[in-house]
């Protein structure tokens, strides 16, 4: 081992952004190591990091969506239990559970976050501090420079759409990136190459997963890093998941619908655990059919036949949308929040309605018959509101994990002459509300990509 210290003149702030997702087909039966399709949507997580001074030897998380602010002394951190020979991983390592010791030599930096906190605040700040300690320690040494982590999401927390996998992928990256073991993101990077940084950082972004809600599939992540539609399945744990993904994946007309009730992923998948274990054989049945409705959709939308501007060819995925809610409400994860808005859907008669993601609450998927009457869907809208659901438009099959290195845009503002705007802490933190971090530092402009963010593209076949 070097011990040389790095003398590099300090890193500029950087900034990573990862998508949520929706779970078209499969949430659940997933963790089983059946079949699920997903894809990432234009809601996303952006982290930006300052390397502090040399005198400052302090690592901080500021994520004020969970008001979290805590600050760890580098010098105090366990390594040595990290750094054991027996424990030590690689940057390419591909980690599969969790290490109790690891865990057990945390804890009491994760008991020192928030102590004055109601439980049920600490829980989630508890959450997302493991997360990054664990990768921190991980991949990181007691020479890592100090720094400054701040998050700032515009996915709706605990409601479906990915927000941990999301900033697991931010975190995972920037510590990779600042530990210089990805090359890229380049324009002319071969797409081979572009896969393997991909992969690297979906690795560690799956052990903040585990972090954050116990029992993952790694679909989350996964689209999280690659972004567009994928078909994921992970049949062997000790093994990475097979991951297809969906080039052509059409333009649903989906209705995305937030029943503002939280639910916690680790609760459902523990829920659905317990239900498998108590009768075996029933469960495994429900799992196998929702993998056989998964591979059924899978078919439709890849024949070339499909037609998403067409009723018929939208009738048949809308039919398998509501066998595979009919099969996860009978494994117990729906919620009375959701299946009001079935009902409320289909009074209208207007499309086809499933949960996404965990159930329990959260956010529901509609596929829209086409040409649905304006006042049909105005009056749906208006109960929607009515009744405290937030509705989403978004955009199905969008980029995956981006770098903005240095945090300078161009903003369309004078500053552009002089090379673009520098994104510092402040700026970031003081960005209102989700639109304002959008029109701050959001991946995507006006109409399309914004200059200065790269992705990893690993393009179509
Ligand atoms: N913006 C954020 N800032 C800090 N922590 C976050 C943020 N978003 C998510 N988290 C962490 O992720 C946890 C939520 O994860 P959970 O898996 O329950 O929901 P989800 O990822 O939104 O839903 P799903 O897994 O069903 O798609 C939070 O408790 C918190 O620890
Ligand atoms: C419920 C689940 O299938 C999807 C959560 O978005 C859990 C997982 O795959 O890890």
């Amino acid at each position: 081992m070097s011990l040389r210290r790095p003398s590099a003149p300090m890193a500029p702030a950087f900034m990573v952004s990862a998508p949520g997702k929706v779970i078209v087909f499969g949430e659940h039966s997933v963790v089983y190591g059946k079949a699920a399709i997903a894809a990432a949507i234009a809601l996303r997580s952006y982290l930006h990091v300052t390397t502090l001074s040399k005198s400052k030897h302090t690592v901080s998380l500021r994520f004020p969506d969970i008001d979290l602010t805590h600050t760890w002394d580098i010098d105090n951190l366990p390594w040595a239990a990290f750094h054991h020979p027996d424990k030590k991983k690689s940057y390419y390592s591909l980690v599969t559970e969790l290490d109790n010791d690891l865990l057990a030599a945390l804890q009491p930096h994760i008991d020192e976050v928030s102590p004055d906190r109601p439980e049920e605040i600490r829980k989630v700040h508890r959450s997302s501090a493991t997360a990054f300690l664990y990768l921190f320690l991980s991949l990181g040494s007691p020479r890592f420079p100090g720094c400054l982590y701040t998050l700032r999401s515009t996915i709706p927390i605990s409601a479906g759409l990915g927000s941990s996998a999301s900033i697991s992928v931010c975190l995972a990256a920037s510590l990779l990136l600042q530990l210089r073991t990805l090359s890229g993101p380049h324009p002319d990077q071969p797409s081979e190459e572009a896969r393997i940084q991909i992969e690297r950082i979906n690795r560690w972004a799956f052990v903040s997963e585990m972090c954050i809600h116990g029992n993952p599939s790694g679909v989350d992540n996964t689209v999280a890093c690659q972004g567009k539609a994928v078909v994921f399945q992970r049949t062997d744990y000790s093994k990475p998941p097979s991951v297809r993904p969906l080039w052509d994946f059409p333009e649903l007309p989906l209705l995305l619908v937030d029943t503002k009730q939280a639910k916690s992923t680790a609760h459902e998948v523990a829920k659905v655990g317990k239900l498998n274990k108590t009768h075996p054989k029933l469960v495994g049945t429900i799992l196998d059919a929702m993998h056989n409705v998964t591979e059924a959709a899978s078919e439709l939308i890849e024949d070339k036949s499909f037609d998403p501007k067409e009723e018929e060819s939208l009738r048949k995925v809308g039919e398998l949308m509501t066998i595979n809610h009919g099969l996860l409400n009978s494994l117990g994860v729906s919620h009375p929040r959701l299946e009001r808005v079935r009902e409320l859907v289909d009074h209208e008669g207007i499309g086809w309605t499933k949960l996404t993601g965990a159930g329990g609450g959260g956010c529901s998927i509609t596929l829209l018959k086409p040409d649905v009457p304006k006042e049909k869907l105005a009056t749906l809208e208006s109960r929607f509101e009515a009744e405290g659901y937030q509705k989403f438009g978004t955009t199905l099959g969008g980029d995956g994990v981006g770098v903005l290195w240095p945090a300078v845009l161009k903003n369309g503002l004078d500053e552009d002459d002089e090379g673009g705007m520098e994104i510092d802490v402040d700026l970031f933190l003081n960005a209102k509300g989700t639109e304002g971090v959008e029109q701050l530092v959001g991946v995507h402009g006006d109409g399309g990509e914004r200059e200065g963010w790269k992705f990893w593209r690993v393009e179509s076949e």
